[in-house]
């Protein structure tokens, strides 16, 4: 055969239900697609004003209106616009992806700014049909002498046209909704579909409902009210942002997020340059717990509504946040909530990355009391953005604070400086200030601090942080502290070993464990009988074990690696090392009270070892009255 070129042909017959069905993800979109291609109209006509082309005689009245009929069961998208000729018709409507947007560029390229122009594809306007059975469009273009233009079409690929008999400017686009569009008969639909998609968009956007029973005031009058538009022309995050009070942030905040918590504060985002992108990002107070923190992104596109939360664009420890990002160099696929892989939306997400760190290094380092005051809220979000980008973890290393137990805000340099000369490169911290109040007590006692740690995320943050810093070390309050309770007067000698020997062995047998670890240690204070102490390693350990024995583990596999330590001080355990009581019902009562309140410091009782320590407890106070 000899070699042949030409072109592919397309048979309409069979894309015509690929575009209908498949091409869009959500049915809703038609509504976006036709008040944007509205929109766009009434762009171009503006525009061919300005260059002289077409004639507004100082025109600004221009809106799109959407007009639900439920008794006829159309629903109706209206401009003055542009319109179109029945060539224009010919070219954008009857050929299918021949975008006239496109075309409408290219002619004015060289003239002003292209990024108002939504469309693009050429497709849009058939998303009509995934909820119509018939189209009809009235049109008159805006063209001196330019006849109207009437077009209809039931979904096939036969259209008819003919001249029509629209009188003033623009397009009025009538979807007669079949059974699949059925959902749109609903004013409540239609009208939140507008609010989801057109929102920002830059001309009004009427809803009316035609044959809704008009409203009445007491005395049966009907009340005629002025239309509102459904959308904001001019969002905030498209200005200035040094014209912007932060009254107007809130508002903006609550209008579009509904939420009527104030935010914390907020970061305009405002770049020309290398890529177009305006938007706001809200900090929201978050009292709840990490596990229900949600923001919500919105994800714009030239002011109209892309989806909500899309990871590609937005880093996934920013989706805690609420905003709004309007980015109208976004590489969109033909159905807009999907993006084409581009090396141009890592960039977006790493610039805004990089902004939400200088704002926060700007408020540690300018307004630390405020950003004290947000710590609580914010620092979930700082630490999982850590975890998440190691990135920002560099850009915020330096500012993320920790609560004392003191009720002070410090960063580890702070915490570390403060206590020179006392700890090197280590960090007390409390993971249940209640729980752990005795080791707090000592930390107190000897004048040094301890952080509280008390989030789910921490565990694995600090775990990250010590991986990330040479050194560091996070050791909770519980764990090895031996040498900053013992008294260190006290010298230890061959009389010790013996005295722990036989303490061993009371303990031992009223606890009935032979594996238990016991250490006898001259404390500090003489108010504290016994302690548990467990390496820091064995407690982690013990924790993720924890955490797997959901998962079906048995936890009597794990050994435990807890000391007792006994203070020689303390009048019970001089006691017990005094009289050689050991198997008496006594001395078994006083080593499993000890064991008992050292092991309450520590964690939580099993339900076994709760009802027994409450039983003896009460055995004991019996005590001081008979
Ligand atoms: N309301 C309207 N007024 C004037 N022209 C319109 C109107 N609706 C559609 N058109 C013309 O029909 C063309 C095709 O519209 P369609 O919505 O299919 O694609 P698009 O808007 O160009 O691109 P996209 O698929 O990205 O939305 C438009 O480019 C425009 O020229």
């Amino acid at each position: 055969m000899s070699k042949q070129k030409g072109s592919l042909s397309i048979h309409s017959e069979n894309i015509f239900p690929i575009i209908k069905k498949w091409l869009y993800s959500d049915q809703d979109i038609f509504i976006r697609e036709l008040v944007s291609n509205g929109c766009d109209a009434i762009t171009k006509v503006k525009r061919l004003d300005t260059f002289g082309e077409a004639d507004l005689s100082g025109e600004t009245n221009f809106y799109v209106k959407v007009v639900l009929d439920k008794t006829a069961r159309t629903l109706k998208f209206i401009d003055n616009g542009i319109g179109m000729t029945d060539d224009e018709v010919k070219k954008y409507i009857n050929q299918i992806a021949f975008s006239g947007a496109e075309d409408f560029l290219n002619t004015y390229k060289d003239k002003g700014d292209k990024d108002q122009i939504i469309g693009h594809f050429g497709l849009g306007f058939y998303s009509a049909f995934m909820v119509a059975d018939r189209v009809d469009i009235d049109t008159l273009s805006f063209k001196k002498e330019a006849e109207a233009v009437k077009w209809s079409c039931d979904g096939g690929t036969e259209f008819e046209m003919e001249k029509g008999d629209k009188l003033d400017r623009g397009t009025e686009i009538t979807l007669h909704l079949g059974e699949e569009g059925e959902d749109f008969l609903n004013e409540y639909t239609v009208r939140s579909t507008i609010e989801k998609y057109c929102s920002f968009m830059p001309y009004p956007i009427f809803f009316d409902v035609a044959d809704k029973e008009p409203e009445k005031d007491k005395e049966g009058n009907i009340v005629v009210e002025e239309p509102k538009p459904l959308n904001d022309i001019e969002p905030l995050y498209l200005k200035q942002p040094n014209s912007c009070k932060d009254e107007d942030y809130k508002e903006f905040y609550r209008s579009t997020f509904k939420d009527f918590k104030e935010p914390l504060f907020w970061i305009h985002l405002n770049m020309d340059y290398p890529f177009n992108l305006k938007g706001i990002l809200y900090f929201p107070k978050l009292n709840t717990g990490f596990d229900t923190l949600e923001g919500q992104i919105k994800l714009y596109n030239n002011q109209v509504f892309i989806a909500n939360n899309i990871k590609e664009v937005i880093p996934e420890f920013l989706l805690l946040l609420k905003g709004v990002i309007d980015c109208p160099d976004l590489p969109l696929n033909v159905s807009r909530s999907f993006l084409q892989n581009d090396g141009s939306v890592r960039k977006i997400s790493d610039y805004i990355t990089k902004k939400v760190a200088d704002k926060l290094n700007q408020l540690f380092k300018s307004e630390r009391q405020q950003y004290e005051k947000f710590w609580d809220d914010i620092s979930p979000f700082v630490k999982f953005g850590s975890l998440k980008d190691e990135k920002f973890y560099k850009k915020v290393d330096s500012i993320i604070l920790y609560k004392t137990i003191n009720n002070k805000y410090t960063t580890v340099e702070e915490y570390l400086s403060g206590l020179e000369g006392k700890l090197e490169n280590q960090v007390y911290y409390v993971t249940d200030k209640i729980q752990q109040s005795q080791y707090i007590k000592l930390i107190k006692e000897n004048n040094l601090d301890a952080v509280i740690l008390d989030h789910h995320i921490d565990s694995a943050f600090i775990s990250y942080v010590e991986a990330q810093k040479d050194n560091l070390s996070f050791k909770r309050v519980d764990s090895d502290i031996a040498e900053l309770i013992k008294d260190k007067e006290a010298i230890e000698g061959e009389e010790d070993k013996n005295q722990t020997e036989g303490l061993l062995s009371i303990f031992k047998k009223a606890l009935n464990r032979e594996d238990l670890k016991v250490k006898l240690e001259s404390l500090k204070s003489d108010d504290v009988a016994g302690m548990i102490i467990l390496s820091e390693n064995s407690r982690r350990m013990q924790d993720m074990m924890k955490m797997y024995s959901m998962n079906g583990m048995d936890m009597g596999a794990i050994p435990s690696e807890e000391t007792l330590v006994l203070n020689k001080k303390h009048p019970l355990i001089s006691y017990l090392i005094n009289n050689n009581e050991e198997g008496s019902d006594k001395a078994n009562m006083i080593a499993q009270q000890v064991y008992d309140l050292a092991m309450i410091s520590h964690r939580t009782l099993s339900p076994d070892d709760m009802s027994s320590f409450i039983k003896r407890s009460n055995e004991i106070m019996k005590h001081l009255i008979s």
